[in-house]
């Protein structure tokens, strides 16, 4: 058998960075920024007003209370016409240019209010409630470097130095193909020996929550020829593919039996748990990477967090290592098999403990609805007593 570490060196030593493509904005959440973004102007562009108020010269409120003309308003978007000259205010907006001359804002809130004038009650240093141009940014500053996760912040900044399009890593398009002839659709009736379809459900989900966009194929009923010929079709939207089921020992496994003679995907007994029979490799033309995990959902579900997850953040040009741990305490003692390391499903709380839920089977949907996070338990250890400290994947 070979170990997780070495199964998911393979597999991050294989997929790469996915091409930069030209996206408009709309487009962009959720990429990987691939050039270093700067700013044209600086931010702000001008000197504006922080608050609603008047636009004066700090010397002439020194003494307060004090009535002076109102020459005129500056509202936002105004372009900056209006002069203060001494001994005069000019009503500002949030977001208007300060108007020359004026060098301090008093908030309407410290006036009464006035518009031909306007009394002021208290006095204010230069530079009050103004922002300065540049304050955020300068001219030419980089704003955003390549590598940067596109969230809405990041589309934010972009939008405001003016940006419409970025080259940026996309969303890797992943296509989930679930195998077995006794997979009814959700909705449907079962019929005899069926069970309702659930890995493409969860793999489409686990893919969008990792940042890809995913696509569900149609169930293929245990018969390589039909499994190839699907194949075939979704390759062509696919940057990886992900199928679940027909990878172990059985007489009917249409994954393993397509795959298998390539030569380009191996078959592989991974020492952990769930997830011992994986598969990985190359298909196509285009050598799309194609994941063939184990068809039970809880191993499914888990082989996606420990191997897909790290690659499709290659894919997108992050940084790509194991799923990231956290450390726990075990609230009850817990047992693993020997040589093999062990995901258990459990429940972490907020203090630090963290305990296995009841329902450690590979096809125990409920039990790891019911859970928050894996404890991931080493090859050579087998039981643990309660007040251990461990490795935990939250999920
Ligand atoms: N003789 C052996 N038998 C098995 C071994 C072994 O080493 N020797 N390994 C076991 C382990 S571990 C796993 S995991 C499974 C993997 O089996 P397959 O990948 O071939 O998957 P299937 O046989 O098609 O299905 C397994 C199980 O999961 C259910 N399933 C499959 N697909 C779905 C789906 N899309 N939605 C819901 N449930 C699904 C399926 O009905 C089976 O119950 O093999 C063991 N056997
Ligand atoms: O390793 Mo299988 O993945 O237990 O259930």
């Amino acid at each position: 058998m070979r170990s997780v570490d070495e199964h998911l060196a393979d597999i991050l030593l294989t997929v790469r960075a996915l091409a930069p493509l030209e996206l408009e904005l709309e487009h962009a959440l959720g990429t990987t920024l691939a050039e270093e973004v700067t700013s044209p102007v600086p931010l702000p562009p001008f000197d504006n007003s922080a608050m609603d108020g008047y636009a004066v010269r700090a010397e002439d409120v020194r003494q307060v209370p004090v009535t002076l003309p109102v020459i005129g308003d500056v509202a936002a978007g105004d372009g900056g016409r209006l002069a203060v000259g001494p001994g005069t205010v000019t009503r500002i907006m949030t977001g208007a240019p300060v108007p020359q001359g004026a060098d301090t804002v008093i908030p309407v809130e410290w006036t009464d209010g006035g518009t031909g004038q306007v009394t002021i009650g208290r006095s204010a240093p230069e530079g009050n409630a103004i922002r300065r141009a540049g304050e955020d940014v300068r001219a030419g500053d980089v704003v955003l470097p390549a590598g940067t996760l596109i969230g809405p912040a990041q589309l934010g900044v972009l939008a405001g130095v003016g940006r419409r399009r970025v080259l940026a890593r996309p969303r890797p398009r992943v296509v989930v193909i679930s195998t077995g002839a006794e997979l009814a659709e959700p909705g449907t009736p079962l019929a005899p020996g069926q069970i309702w379809e659930s890995n493409s459900y969860t793999l489409v989900a686990a893919v969008r929550e990792a940042g890809g966009e995913a696509y569900r194929a149609g169930v293929v009923a245990d018969d390589a020829a039909l499994f190839l010929d699907q194949l075939d079709a979704q390759l062509l939207r696919a940057d990886i593919v992900i199928t679940s089921g027909g990878v172990s020992m059985g007489a009917y496994e249409p994954v393993k039996e397509a795959l298998a003679p390539l030569g380009t995907v191996r078959f592989d007994r991974v020492a952990m748990q769930p997830g011992m029979p994986q598969g990985f490799g190359v298909v196509g033309e285009d050598q799309i990477p194609i994941f063939a995990l184990p068809g039970n959902p809880v191993s499914s579900f888990v082989s996606f967090m420990l191997f897909v997850r790290p690659a499709l953040r290659k894919m997108r040009g992050l940084p790509a290592g194991p799923t990231p741990t956290v450390r726990a305490v075990t609230a009850s003692p817990l047992r693993s098999p020997e040589g093999r390391r062990s995901y258990l499903r459990a429940v972490l709380s907020a203090d630090g403990s963290v305990a296995p839920v009841r329902g450690q089977g590979s096809h125990q949907l409920a039990a790891l609805a019911s859970a928050n996070a894996l404890i991931v338990v080493p090859e050579e250890v087998t039981e643990l007593p309660g007040g251990a400290t461990v490795e935990v994947i939250p999920l």
